[in-house]
């Protein structure tokens, strides 16, 4: 039986310094959950909390509604794999995997069939006999995941497991850790600073700064509909514009350059007139417009990238964005070229100047955490 993990307003502190003041998050049972964020943002440390590695200074982290705050690493019951796979060099795949089975009072024919069960799970069931260094960074990567999960942990913690394998293995890894994880149906948090990677392998996805959670969504959600504008520059491209609110009779309009006028419908109710605001407009939603209508702008480079062609575009406060567009619309168009973007306003985000929050009304399951 999968089980939940509830972490309530937990601090840790290293000396006198504070890491993590005061962070909530739940994971529901067998949810692959993800915490993503950039180099030093706590995201190891909270993965270290929820096993135990961590002393807990505040705050408690439940499994099932059970506090386990004070109980030690080895009566948790949960498997974790590293970003240096961490597996021993001197046993064969199928020792280093039967090595957490034993001490568990099993007979020899139940190890047997836990491991082949396990072996074909992570798809290295033909290197059973091999040592660590005759395998490629992935294989040892799969024996380090069916050691975790072979003992049937309640929970999986991953700690940038693909961070060592070069781009093409990341990618069928990802996709194999997704597979396995959802055949045997293990509540996992898995800890990444790879907004791709994360979109690709979560349910949901707590976007981590500074030791706070500044999102908690699908990756629909966090890359749709940031809540703030650090979680809309970290999760994909976004190009970060000026401009104003303003009501008019009671049609609420993003204001550009006083040229492009955009009509909302989905702004928040409070929101007073003449704002000063900033817009996340992602490269691929400009429409480069057939008329006068559009944000002025003149081409200054293009990439050719077969599906797609990247523009690279100054606007006339000097600012420099990127337009993407499929390249079946039209000619690659020549650096010089006067251009009018227009946006597609049910796809942008706009927020507050000050705060940085959102202003769009969004819907209930979008959640700020701490
Ligand atoms: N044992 C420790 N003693 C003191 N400070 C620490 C210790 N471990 C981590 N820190 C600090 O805590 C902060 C968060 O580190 P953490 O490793 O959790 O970040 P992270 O988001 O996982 O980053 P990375 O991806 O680089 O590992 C950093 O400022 C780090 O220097």
């Amino acid at each position: 039986m999968s089980v939940s993990i509830d972490i309530e307003n937990v601090v840790k502190r290293y000396g006198d310094k504070t890491i993590i003041d005061g962070l909530s998050l739940m994971v529901s049972p067998g949810e692959f959950f993800t915490l993503l964020g950039p180099s030093g943002c706590g995201k190891t440390t909270l993965l270290r909390m929820i096993i135990g590695f961590n002393t807990i200074e505040g705050g408690e982290i439940k499994i099932n509604g059970n506090v386990i705050n004070n109980i030690p690493v080895n009566k948790r019951n949960m498997g974790m794999v590293f970003q240096n796979y961490a597996i021993f060099p001197h046993m064969s795949v199928k020792e280093n995997v039967a090595f957490g089975l034993k001490n568990r009072g099993l007979s020899k024919q139940e190890i047997e069939d836990k491991i082949k069960e396990i072996l074909d799970i992570v798809k290295i069931d033909e290197y059973k006999d091999r040592m660590p260094d005759k395998l490629s960074g992935g294989q040892q990567q799969r024996v380090a995941l069916a050691r975790a999960i072979v003992i049937h942990p309640q929970v999986l913690l991953m700690d940038e497991p693909l961070s060592n394998l070069d781009a093409k293995l990341r990618v069928e890894m990802r996709n194999a850790i997704k597979n396995i994880q959802q055949q045997v149906g293990i509540t996992t948090v898995y800890v990444t600073h790879d907004q791709e990677e994360a979109l690709a392998v979560s349910d949901r996805i707590a976007v981590m700064h500074e030791g706070k959670i500044q999102q908690i969504g699908t990756p629909r959600q966090v890359f749709e509909r940031p809540l703030n504008v650090f979680v809309s520059n970290f999760i994909g491209v976004s190009n970060i514009l000026e401009a104003n609110i303003e009501t008019n009779g009671g049609e609420r309009n993003i204001n550009f350059d006083n040229n492009y006028i955009v009509k909302m419908d989905n702004l928040r109710d409070d929101i007073k007139d003449d704002l000063k605001v900033l817009v996340s407009v992602r490269p691929h939603e400009f429409i480069i417009s057939k008329n006068e209508e559009g944000i002025k702008g003149i081409i200054k480079g293009s990439m050719f990238l077969g599906l797609n062609t990247h523009y690279f575009v100054a606007l006339e406060d000097g600012k420099e964005i990127e337009v993407i567009q499929n390249s079946d619309l039209s000619d690659i168009i020549p650096n010089g070229t006067r251009i009018n973007l227009e946006v597609k306003p049910n796809k942008i985000n706009v927020f507050d100047c000050n705060s940085q929050k959102t202003l769009i009304q969004v819907g209930e399951k979008h959640e700020y955490a701490s």
